[in-house]
């Protein structure tokens, strides 16, 4: 058994298992041995650019064979059988594209008549409501927001009830208020029963909405758990600072240095309270002029990079090119 297993569920009862699964383009591992087990959960597998979302993604839906290694969903194996898989799950891939010269409600009929979904008219009508476009569905999808287009997307992929939605980053390029109501939907999904697999490389987003998350780095997973859990690993306060001057190295008790962006140090401390004052002497004795000192507690970033960094080698460490590296906004 693997540590990410939870004991409290049946191995049937996992509607997605991943078993060493693995994909190698030339020398690269894009997936390396990836060992997973997603209940009836909105499970978020976060991660740079890169890092094997999307090809996790393709494998686990049929669309791409992996290198070794094995996965099924709801039961069924994706190499043995991969019809009941595709029957069994919907995905909403980054790129999809609905037709923009035809309506919403046409979008969907479409995919509802794909499908091969019983009494289409009514499932499309059913989708467009809980992705409340009901009342915009005669208008084509060329006059809707991109907030609206992926919730048209969404809408499409619901019309078969599939058990398992894949969804690879539903958020991208919507505004905030778009996002959110994204977000809202795909929990309303997870309430009905549905597992919603979503990659995504918005760490807020996924400490927000997901019940657990994956972070992967270079194929590899370096933690399973809930949001919460994986904060909690970093059992340290964050003090960040911005000082005038350069920095030089201090000796403060239970204050670690971390990383610098520009101006701002930042440090973990085992109790940031306390060490802030400390600290503070300890900059201006040695020099620095502190021009701004706060305390926080550890954020999905700050986990990444505390995985991502033991896991590396020891180069020092650029908040700069990390930001780039997730596409942070
Ligand atoms: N068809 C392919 N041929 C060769 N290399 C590939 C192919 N598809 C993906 N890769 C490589 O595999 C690695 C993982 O890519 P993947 O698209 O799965 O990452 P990702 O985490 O989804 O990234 P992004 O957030 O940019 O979509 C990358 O190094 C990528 O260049």
């Amino acid at each position: 058994m693997d540590k990410y297993t939870d004991n409290s569920l049946s191995k049937s009862e996992y509607p997605i298992i991943t078993q060493n699964l693995t994909k190698k383009f030339g020398d690269l591992y894009a997936v390396h041995q990836m060992n997973l087990s997603v209940g009836n959960e909105i499970f978020g597998i976060l991660g740079p650019n890169g890092s094997g979302k999307t090809t996790t993604v393709l494998m686990l839906t049929t669309l791409l064979e992996p290198t070794d290694g094995t996965a099924s969903i709801c039961g069924y194996d994706i190499h043995t059988h991969p019809r009941q898989v595709r029957d069994s799950i919907s995905y909403v891939p980054q790129d999809m594209a609905v037709d923009v010269r035809l309506s919403g409600r046409e979008n969907v009929m479409m995919f509802a008549e794909l499908y091969g979904v019983r009494d289409p008219a009514r499932k499309t009508e059913e989708a467009l409501r809980i992705l409340e476009l009901a009342d915009r569905a005669d208008e084509r999808a060329k006059v809707y927001s991109g907030g609206m287009r992926r919730r048209l997307e969404l809408a499409q992929a619901l019309v078969h009830n599939p058990k398992v939605l894949f969804l690879d980053e539903p958020t991208v390029g919507l505004d905030v208020a778009a996002r959110k109501k994204i977000w809202e939907h795909i929990k309303i999904l997870r309430k009905q029963g549905m597992t919603i697999f979503v990659t995504t490389h918005y760490m807020d987003e996924a400490d927000k909405y997901c019940d657990r998350v994956a972070i992967i780095d270079r194929g590899r997973v370096q933690a399973v758990d809930t949001p919460d859990n994986l904060k909690n690993m970093i059992s340290q306060d964050i003090i960040s600072v911005t000082i005038s001057g350069s920095f030089s190295t201090i000796d403060v008790p239970g204050v670690r240095f971390a990383f610098s962006e520009d101006e701002q140090l930042i440090f973990y401390a085992e109790h940031g309270e306390a060490a802030l004052p400390l600290l503070h002497n300890a900059l201006t004795e040695a020099g620095m002029k502190v021009e701004a000192l706060s305390l926080r507690r550890p954020s999905l970033d700050d986990v990444f990079l505390h995985l991502v960094s033991s896991a590396d080698d020891k180069s020092p460490f650029k908040l700069s090119t990390f930001r780039n590296m997730m596409g942070k906004r």
